[in-house]
């Protein structure tokens, strides 16, 4: 069976490097190239820290993407360019694997449209570790029987957007399945503007950022004479890259973009 070619963009950010290494260590994954903000025309070898491998490095991601003819595209960049890489992506014929958080729920709706039209397989996941997936899942069905929740996450300070990816999708699961209202007090002020957090249909979302984090969320809920609190925490961003080969390894099967992990787990 011939390997799966792999293109990663944002090969020298924390995440992008972690999958650097899992391409490199898979015998059905080849890593074809790298898009990256500079070192245009070194190898991936050349770069202080980076593994000793000969994947060519391109600063502009269409000709990366024209000449190299992968199977994937990784994209761990940021929310500015990971949409753009996606689109361009589709539109050379090469399946997208996307773990950058950030996207708008109109441009969802229009990678959707683009992978449909191409019959190409995309896969965008706020969260690649399977904990977070569950965490999330557990907590969809855990909002049917308390309606009253809120979100709490926990980043590194290097993060860019907020609220989470993975914040954001699990309001968007709970909002599913819980009756839209507001939660609290029917009359209570803020004195301190966001001092109630953020706001997805009653559903309240708080977000830290602290060094010494990785990713983390507690999911608590409330009921009468009781709470649930439904937790989860990456400790090391090698907690991802399990969901990241089977992200790669699924979307070859796919001719439509899914959007989170659990479309991809049994
Ligand atoms: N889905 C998931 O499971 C996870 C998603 N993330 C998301 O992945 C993204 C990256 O996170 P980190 O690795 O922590 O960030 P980082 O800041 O360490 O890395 C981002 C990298 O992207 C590069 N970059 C920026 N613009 C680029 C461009 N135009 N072309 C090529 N490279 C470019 C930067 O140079 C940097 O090396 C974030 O959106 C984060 O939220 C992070 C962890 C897990
Ligand atoms: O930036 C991060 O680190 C992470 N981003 C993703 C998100 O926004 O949910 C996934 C994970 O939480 C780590």
């Amino acid at each position: 069976m011939s390997k799966i070619k792999i293109i990663v963009a944002g090969p020298r950010g924390r995440m992008g490097l972690e999958a650097v290494k899992m391409i490199d260590r898979e015998d059905t994954f080849e890593l074809a190239g790298c898009i990256d903000r500079k070192n245009d025309g070194l190898l991936i070898k050349d770069i202080d820290g980076l593994p000793n491998l000969d994947a060519p490095i391109y600063t502009d991601a269409e000709v990366c993407l024209q000449e190299l003819q992968a199977d994937v595209l990784v994209d761990l960049t940021t929310p500015e360019f990971a949409y753009t890489h996606t689109k361009l992506a589709l539109e050379n014929g090469v399946r997208p694997v996307v773990g950058t958080t950030g996207y708008t729920k109109e441009q969802l709706e229009e990678l959707r449209e683009l992978a449909e039209e191409k019959q190409l397989g995309a896969v965008i996941a706020p969260n690649f570790a399977v904990g977070a997936v569950l965490m999330m899942q557990f907590s969809k069905w855990a909002a049917k029987h308390f309606p009253d929740v809120e979100i709490i996450e926990k980043h590194h300070d290097q993060k860019l957007d907020a609220p989470s990816g993975t914040a954001a999708k699990t309001a968007e699961l709970i909002q599913e399945v819980r009756p839209s209202h507001q939660q609290g007090h029917p009359d209570e002020k803020e004195t301190i503007e966001g001092a109630r957090g953020a706001d997805v249909d009653g559903i309240k979302i708080h977000s830290m950022r602290l060094p010494g984090l990785v990713a983390h969320q507690e999911v608590v809920f409330g009921g009468l004479g009781q709470t649930l609190t439904i937790k989860h925490d990456s400790h090391h961003r090698e907690s991802f890259m399990s969901g990241v080969k089977l992200a790669a390894e699924e979307v070859m099967k796919l001719d439509v973009l899914v959007y989170g992990l659990e479309h991809l787990l049994e």
